[in-house]
């Protein structure tokens, strides 16, 4: 694995458009001494990526959705706009893009890529003995034992809130004094409302998840609490721990970020504003802290938070998810396409809210009959295989 103890790492900013990518790039520009960039990738927005580029002077630049012509053509229009001469980026294009640039030199990958894509970037980061800042927590759920297997002790630094929380914690007590993870939820934008409540719900009321600015994926799943679901599968898989000692417990105001409980009886409990700062300054400078990465919570002001139970009926994705978990194998991968499918169907209007988890449990269910669902012994071809037929298979269930 790549000596990451240097002050300044050289990072690799995987989605760098998106919510965790433009957030890892103020740190990187209000830490040029702790943070370089030597590679950029996005997808589709051209413009912003080649704005980024030109302001970090990325040495690569790389689009999944572009060619040599358009993505140069974006970066020689943001070099003008910005007065900028002598830059001349490397460019890399096409779906492959972020796989090749995850394994080219560098201390930290940061995967901040949204779904099921962000598995082979994942792997050439991992291969290529990079550090891996995963907040693309898909990846590592659909790839479980494939992508453990892969990973030398450390070399994957959680990215998301919860488990950059459990990390920080985790540095309070050794591993055999862990009784339980307590992973908190915000209860997303619907929280105290019945299954009958959630018929009618519309995508923007989806979308206005009640603490964090996220990509569209992420936020729906905060609201049907998918997102929660994959959690519980993220953290058995990044700390070892059954399912059986992993918790989800509500917390509308995601002060505390998550918790760990040690066998004395004694609980600690990572706290901060609900924003993504810390985790992403941590998750490319680990186990260094960044000074001044966020601001801390003021105690000088009057303040309550509240905790209290998931209501399962309402919101079953996280107990599917936990089925699914538990199997292992490629089910995992199963839950994870249906779910990108159905939640696109009810962006585009197909589908109502409860149907996305409905949807998820449907192929869930049907998966059980196909002999692929016992593979343990996981390759990469398994793992797209499921996906595929997962995506199939929820494609078939939902109104064209
Ligand atoms: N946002 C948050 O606060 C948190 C996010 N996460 C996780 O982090 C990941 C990213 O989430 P978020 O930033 O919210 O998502 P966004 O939708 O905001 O951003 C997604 C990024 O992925 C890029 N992308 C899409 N397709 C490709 C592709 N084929 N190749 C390369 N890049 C691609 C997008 O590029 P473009 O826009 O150019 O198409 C964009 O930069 C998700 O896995 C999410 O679950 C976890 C915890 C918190
Ligand atoms: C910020 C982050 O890590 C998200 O995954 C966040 O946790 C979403 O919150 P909920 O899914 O609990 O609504
Ligand atoms: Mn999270």
């Amino acid at each position: 694995m790549t000596d990451t103890s240097a002050r300044l790492r050289r990072i690799v900013l995987l989605g760098s458009t998106g919510s965790i990518g433009t957030q890892a790039i103020d740190l990187v520009q209000r830490n040029p001494d702790r943070f370089e960039v030597v590679g950029l990738s996005a997808g589709s927005n051209l413009d912003l990526l080649a704005e980024q580029a030109v302001a970090l002077h990325a040495p690569v630049v790389a689009a999944a959705s572009a060619t040599q012509e358009s993505l140069a053509r974006a970066v020689a229009g943001a070099a003008d706009a910005a007065g900028v001469t002598a830059y001349d980026p490397e460019l890399v294009v096409g779906p492959e893009a972020s796989t090749t640039l995850a394994a080219r030199e560098a201390d930290v990958v940061v995967n901040g890529i949204t779904g099921a894509i962000g598995l082979e970037p994942t792997l050439a980061a991992l291969r290529a003995g990079t550090t891996l800042a995963l907040a693309n927590k898909e990846s590592l759920i659909i790839g479980g034992p494939l992508v453990k297997a892969l990973a030398a002790p450390g070399q994957i630094v959680p990215v998301d809130s919860e488990h950059s929380a459990i990390a920080q914690c985790l540095r309070g007590g050794r591993g055999d004094e862990v009784r339980r993870l307590v992973v908190t939820a915000s209860g997303g934008p619907f929280r105290g409302r019945s299954r009958a409540e959630l018929a009618g719900v519309t995508p923007q009321q989806a979308l206005a998840h009640p603490n964090f600015s996220m990509g569209r994926v992420i936020t729906t799943n905060s609201a049907t609490l998918v997102n929660k679901g994959l959690e519980v599968i993220e953290a058995h898989l990044l700390f070892d721990i059954p399912f059986e000692r992993i918790d989800v417990v509500v917390h509308p105001q995601q002060m505390i970020h998550s918790m760990v409980e040690f066998v004395d009886g004694s609980t600690i409990a990572q706290a901060g504003p609900p924003r993504m700062l810390v985790p992403i300054a941590l998750g490319m400078s680990w186990p260094e802290r960044i000074a001044d990465a966020d601001v801390p919570v003021d105690w000088t002001t009057v303040q309550s938070w509240e905790f209290e139970p998931l209501d399962d009926e309402a919101f079953p994705a996280v107990a599917l998810a936990r089925r699914v978990g538990e199997a292992g194998g490629t089910w995992p991968a199963v839950y994870n396409a249906a779910n990108e499918v159905a939640v696109d169907a009810f962006h585009d209007g197909r589908i109502g809210f409860v149907d996305i988890v409905d949807t998820v449990a449907k192929v869930v269910d049907a998966y059980a009959a196909e002999p692929a669902s016992r593979a343990s012994d996981l390759t990469l071809g398994d793992v797209l295989a499921a996906d595929a037929w997962a995506r199939a298979a929820a494609g078939r269930s939902i109104p064209a």
